[in-house]
């Protein structure tokens, strides 16, 4: 039986007074790829937020990579943060900095202090992602696709338990889509679970997975129809 890596039961999310979802069940295993779908403004983003610890979970019970929600202490949200990789829909690189000190800059803030260590692991990163070779741009010098491969090699610096893109394809066209979608399908082969949170249908029809949907301040799953 693989590990549960997130379990919310009767949890209620709310966005300061306002409650956004109520009685939510959701499990995730190690190794899934789980998306999150919904219109605009039912709460995926409320729901991302809430796991990786920018909104307090108030109500219900949660667990996420080891780490209880309820009682999620400020000053533990390093911590947290550490074991999950987070992924945004505009990417969220430092633009004044290389890609190389980019990576460097995550990896200095969570310790790591070996120059050839860190080296290595940032090759290793980018080679995931198929970005070796442009290691030495500015982000401003690379395409939206390629700022977000680099965004989710970010992610995967410290081997993360589970990493959380949150419309990860939202600023993309189509054609950019699926080739980011290529690279975290291709992560998740290789044993990282991924839940994503995205309103493209082109993608879950293309890439069927396990489906939750918000909808009417609730999350359930669906069963995608095989094509
Ligand atoms: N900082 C905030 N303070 C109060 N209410 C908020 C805040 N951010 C979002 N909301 C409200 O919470 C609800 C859910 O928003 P959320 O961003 O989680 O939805 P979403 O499904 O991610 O939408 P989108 O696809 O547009 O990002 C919306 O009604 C929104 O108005």
């Amino acid at each position: 039986m693989a590990e549960t890596v997130l379990a919310l039961s009767n949890a209620a999310i709310y966005q300061r007074e306002s409650l956004i979802l109520s009685e939510v069940d959701v499990e995730v295993k190690k190794g899934d790829f789980v998306y999150l779908i919904g219109k605009t403004g039912t709460g995926k983003s409320s729901f991302m937020k809430t796991l990786y610890g920018d909104i307090p979970l108030k109500e219900g019970e949660g667990s996420i990579v080891g780490f209880d929600l309820r009682k999620l202490k400020e000053k533990k949200i390093p911590y947290l943060r550490r074991k999950l990789g987070v992924v945004f829909q505009d990417f969220k690189l430092l633009n004044d900095r290389t890609v190389k000190d980019n990576l460097i800059f995550v990896l200095r803030a969570t310790g790591w202090k070996d120059k050839s260590e860190m080296n290595h692991r940032i090759d290793k990163v980018l080679d995931k992602v198929g970005m070796k070779t442009k290691n030495f741009k500015y982000p401003y010098q690379l395409s939206g696709g390629e700022q977000q491969r680099i965004a989710i090699a970010r992610a995967l610096l410290n081997d993360p338990e589970l990493i959380l893109a949150d419309e990860p394809t939202g600023n993309l066209d189509p054609q950019t889509s699926v080739e980011v979608m290529e690279v975290l399908q291709e992560i998740n082969k290789n044993g990282n679970t991924i839940l994503m949170a995205t309103h493209d249908y082109a993608l879950l029809l293309k890439y069927p997975s396990k489906t939750l949907k918000c909808d009417g301040q609730k999350v359930f799953e669906v069963i995608q129809k095989s094509a």
